[in-house]
């Protein structure tokens, strides 16, 4: 038996076949990425399986669209592999729960209506996250389709946190902070705790991929974020602005900007693209040298350490530092500056260890006289989203058995 991972991000599709052992999640056995999903890209499916490295180009007919593509390369990958594990269930990477689903929940036509309501709050994921559930559903209608979400971590955050300095009225309509990138927090967090005791102290999580956010976690649990009511507050990212002054958007409206086009700036055209005017890759980024290059980098690193800063505010102090997600992991430059700048906290990075985190699982760079620990730790959303899936069939297991047990004391 095993859970199927699917996770729509924002630039790639990412999947996993996870085998379930006494119910336990084990590491993956397939584990694929497709890139090229933007308006009439190519779809390339990158996957390995068992081991061994696979890729394909995926052709998108005209009736269809590189993502809706990439969905059907999936599930035609999954039910052509040979001695791969019965799938159970599938288990969706879903970014917004709004504040109604605080777990991951079994998908029904119900609650699918309700998250598609969540859509205009997380357009470049949501409508994807739910396109990949009903594609699954139609594909595979004998297996549970269970909804993972990037929100629920941070239902923890007190209110003080999460609450805009708005009328009440608007926060009762559910005009708050919400968070994201809650199943990579939650795989950072479990790692980081196998691995040390600070893990269970003040710690700040820096999920730096295409989508970045940062996460400060006391005792396990997320008491702030800087990603809010959508996944466009807080940091700089690759096509996203970040946290911007609403001054900002008013004066916008003002000169007559739609909503479209405001949509259309402050998701796609912002960030690292909108900045450097050349990409949204800081790999090519770092390759291209340019002084527009560089300014991006310098205004994203900035953003970083800056936002550290306050979350170690409101943490009153720090125990540890960990890095993650595609910038976060292979970055060494990044880390470095970053490690540097927080210097006054106590920090201290070790040059060599740094340079060799990169691809390493759980890698410590911190010196040996440093007061706060500094991890590098591969996310795997993936992961998560089968065990809250493998978790969830397991309490309903339990549940029809205890339903049962009437019964079959009745007949006793
Ligand atoms: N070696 C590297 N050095 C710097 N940045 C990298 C490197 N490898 C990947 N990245 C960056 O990671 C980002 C994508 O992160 P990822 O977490 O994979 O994205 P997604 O949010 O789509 O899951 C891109 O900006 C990419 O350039
Ligand atoms: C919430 C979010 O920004 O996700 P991603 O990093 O996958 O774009
Ligand atoms: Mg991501």
């Amino acid at each position: 038996m095993a859970i199927l991972a699917v996770n729509a991000g924002s630039s790639s599709l990412k999947f996993s076949l996870h085998p379930l052992q006494d119910g336990q999640v084990q590491p993956f056995v397939l584990s694929g990425n497709i890139q090229g999903l933007e308006p009439h890209g190519t779809p390339e499916m990158s996957w390995t399986y068992l081991g061994k490295k696979h890729a394909e180009a995926l052709v998108v007919s005209a009736d269809s669209s590189p993502f809706a593509t990439a969905l059907q390369g999936v599930r035609a990958l999954v039910q052509r592999l040979e001695a791969a594990p019965d799938i159970q269930a599938v288990a969706h990477r879903v970014v917004h729960g709004g504040g109604v689903f605080t777990e991951s929940v079994l998908v029904t036509p119900e609650i699918l209506d309700k998250l598609a309501s969540f859509n205009s709050l997380a357009p470049l994921h949501q409508p994807h996250n739910l396109e990949g559930i009903r594609q699954f559903q139609a594909a595979f209608p004998e297996l549970p389709q269970i909804a993972c979400f990037d929100t629920a971590f941070h239902a923890s955050m007190p209110e003080v946190d999460y609450a805009f300095a708005l009328p009440r009225s608007l926060q009762d309509q559910g005009v708050r902070r919400y968070g994201f990138h809650g199943l990579s927090y939650q795989y950072i967090m479990s790692v980081l705790q196998e691995h040390t005791i600070r893990g269970r102290g003040r710690v700040v999580m820096a999920h730096l991929g295409n989508g970045a956010s940062l996460c400060a976690a006391l005792a396990g649990s997320s008491v702030a974020t800087t990603m809010g009511f959508s996944a466009l507050d807080g940091l700089m990212m690759g096509t996203r602005s970040g946290a911007l002054d609403a001054g900002v958007l008013l004066y916008l409206l003002e000169q007559g900007w739609t909503h479209a086009q405001m949509e259309k700036l402050l998701y796609k055209q912002s960030g690292l693209l909108g900045v450097s005017g050349i990409s949204a890759d800081m790999r090519k980024l770092r390759a291209d040298g340019s002084e527009n290059a560089q300014r991006a980098i310098d205004q994203f690193t900035h953003r970083v350490i800056r936002e550290t800063g306050a979350l170690v505010a409101c943490l009153g102090g720090l125990d540890a530092l960990a890095f993650s997600g595609g910038i976060g992991e292979n970055d060494a430059v990044l880390r470095a500056q970053v490690c540097e700048r927080l210097a006054w906290l106590g920090i201290r990075m070790d040059a060599q260890r740094n340079q060799e985190a990169s691809g390493k699982q759980a890698y410590a760079i911190h010196a040996p006289d440093s007061s706060v620990e500094i991890w590098v730790i591969p996310t795997d959303e993936g992961r998560v989203a089968a065990r809250e899936a493998a978790a969830l069939l397991a309490r309903q297991d339990k549940a029809t058995a205890q339903g049962q047990a009437p019964a079959t004391s009745a007949l006793a």
